[in-house]
């Protein structure tokens, strides 16, 4: 057997993804190779920022409605929450820039939530508030996108192909999973990790069990006059399903919260089985440098995958190292796509900078500290983030290189709030005015940096 090297080139043009990247990674996602359905990077960012008129916006709520689409470069740094919401400013008027910037918002709520909370949010945050009894796998008539429910299946159509649902949509199907087939939310959760582009710990876990009611006053639920409403009726005019979403709030809510077991009994789920198989065992080749030695080095993470990112602004003659973190991705289903669209954002980064940059697949933690060993460095820097993986990369890299010092760098916040979060109409009212303005608020507490 010919061990993979854990090398990978970053110059391969768009065509080659799927098969060299798909090769490299191979055993470390589901499905099959191919691109995403929108290409990944600081320069495709920007390009779809500056596209995004905003007109139409007030509209959001519908599947028709000018939203952006910008989650999936936000959500890796690919472009700034802060030039996102100047944009805003900028191209937007009254009440629909308000509630655009109001809508950013959540993101930040999420992420503080996450920093507050760690790992505990893929936990329930409170109790249920109705006699929830929640099956754990996900049905296969679900995950194959054969409910025989016309709406139901285009969602998940629509989520696999693209790697993006329209929010509708996710509250949609969450509700569904959740409500209708009594599945726990953390099923869909993995579920939409496996295939958003844009999906990430916080605003995905939150707004899931936002959904069930275990990070919420009650559970949320949708009507068919709603599903129609806002998607302009384009599943229900022709369906002949007999429909579970019939019917007033109140009999839908007395229906489904009284405690009874949902009607339909889900199958089980598939596991892990459309995994590619992997590699007998990987013996990863060491790191060449491509430059002179060097005191500092950078870790480039999915959070922050741009030029831009703090880290890297700080030293930009440090070399800098990616890892597609082998162990994560094998214990973690991942369909190829957002694999192919965090290369981009890679790529992107090397042909911006003019310190070595490196992408490498393997332990974080491992090849981080022997990344500093091969450069000399006796300092590595890193943009923060608040998932429970950073932290225990971080504590990884301090066993392995005991000599090494971490600089961690504060990632790019849309207010300057530092308090303890619990519902964002709370967080909102006392963020409002610094988030429509663009300026801090005179009284609110001023961020540490370090
Ligand atoms: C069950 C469920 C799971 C979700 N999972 C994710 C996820 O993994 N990643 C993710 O970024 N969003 C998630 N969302 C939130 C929201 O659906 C998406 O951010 C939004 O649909 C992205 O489309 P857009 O960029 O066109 O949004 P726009 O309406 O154009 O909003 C601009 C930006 O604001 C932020 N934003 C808008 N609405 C929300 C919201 N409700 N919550 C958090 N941020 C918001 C996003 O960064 C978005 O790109 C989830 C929502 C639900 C109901």
């Amino acid at each position: 057997m010919t061990a993979p090297t854990a090398d990978l080139s970053l110059d391969l043009p768009d065509a080659q993804l799927p098969g060299v990247l798909g090769a490299a990674l191979t055993g470390l996602y589901t499905g099959e190779p191919r691109l995403p359905a929108r290409p990944g990077g600081r320069e495709a960012g920007l390009a779809a920022l500056h596209a995004w008129t905003g007109a139409g916006y007030r509209e959001r709520n519908h599947l028709s409605g000018n939203v952006s689409r910008l989650s999936m470069y936000l959500r890796h740094g690919m472009i700034g929450i802060r030039e996102v919401a100047a944009h805003a400013r900028h191209v937007l008027r009254g009440r629909e820039r308000d509630e655009f910037l109001r809508q950013l918002t959540w993101g930040e709520f999420f992420r503080l939530v996450l920093r507050q909370e760690g790992a505990r949010v893929l936990d329930n945050l409170e109790e249920p508030k109705y006699p929830a009894r929640w099956t754990d796998a996900l049905p296969d008539d679900v995950r194959a996108a054969r409910t025989g429910l016309p709406c139901v299946d285009a969602w998940v159509t629509h989520l696999i192909r693209d790697g993006w649902l329209h929010n509708h949509e996710r509250l949609w199907f969450a509700a569904y999973l959740i409500h209708w087939r009594g599945v726990h939310w953390r099923a869909g959760y993995a579920f939409f990790r496996e295939h958003l582009l844009d999906g990430d710990i916080a605003s995905n876990a939150l707004s899931w069990q936002w959904v069930a009611s275990t990070f919420s006053g009650k559970p949320y639920v949708m009507n068919q006059e709603n599903v129609e409403r806002f998607s302009g009726g384009r599943w229900c005019q022709d369906c002949t399903a007999r429909c579970p979403f019939r019917g007033s709030y109140e009999d839908l809510e007395a229906r489904l919260f009284s405690g009874r077991l949902p009607e339909e009994a889900p199958t089980s789920g598939t596991g892990d089985s459309r995994r590619a198989a992997p590699a007998d065992e990987v013996v990863a080749a060491p790191i060449q440098p491509t430059g002179p030695t060097s005191p500092r080095v950078v870790w480039v993470h999915g959070d922050g995958l741009s030029v831009t990112d703090p880290a890297l602004s700080a030293c930009p003659d440090a070399p800098a190292l990616f890892v597609f973190d082998r162990p994560f991705l094998s214990g973690t289903p991942i369909a190829f796509p957002r694999l192919a669209f965090m290369y981009q954002g890679v790529r992107d980064i090397a042909a911006g900078r003019r310190a070595p940059t490196h992408a490498r697949v393997g332990a974080v933690a491992g090849e981080l500290a022997a990344f500093a060993r091969v450069y000399g460095a006796g300092e590595l820097h890193v943009t923060r983030n608040f998932t429970p993986e950073f932290t225990r990369i971080l504590a990884g890299v301090r066993a392995a290189h005991p000599d090494l010092r971490v600089v961690v760098h504060d990632p790019e916040r849309l207010t300057s709030f530092d308090g303890p979060v619990r519902r964002f109409f709370g967080f909102w009212k006392k963020v409002e005015r610094e988030v429509l303005q663009g300026a801090p608020s005179p009284d609110a507490p001023r961020r540490g940096h370090r």
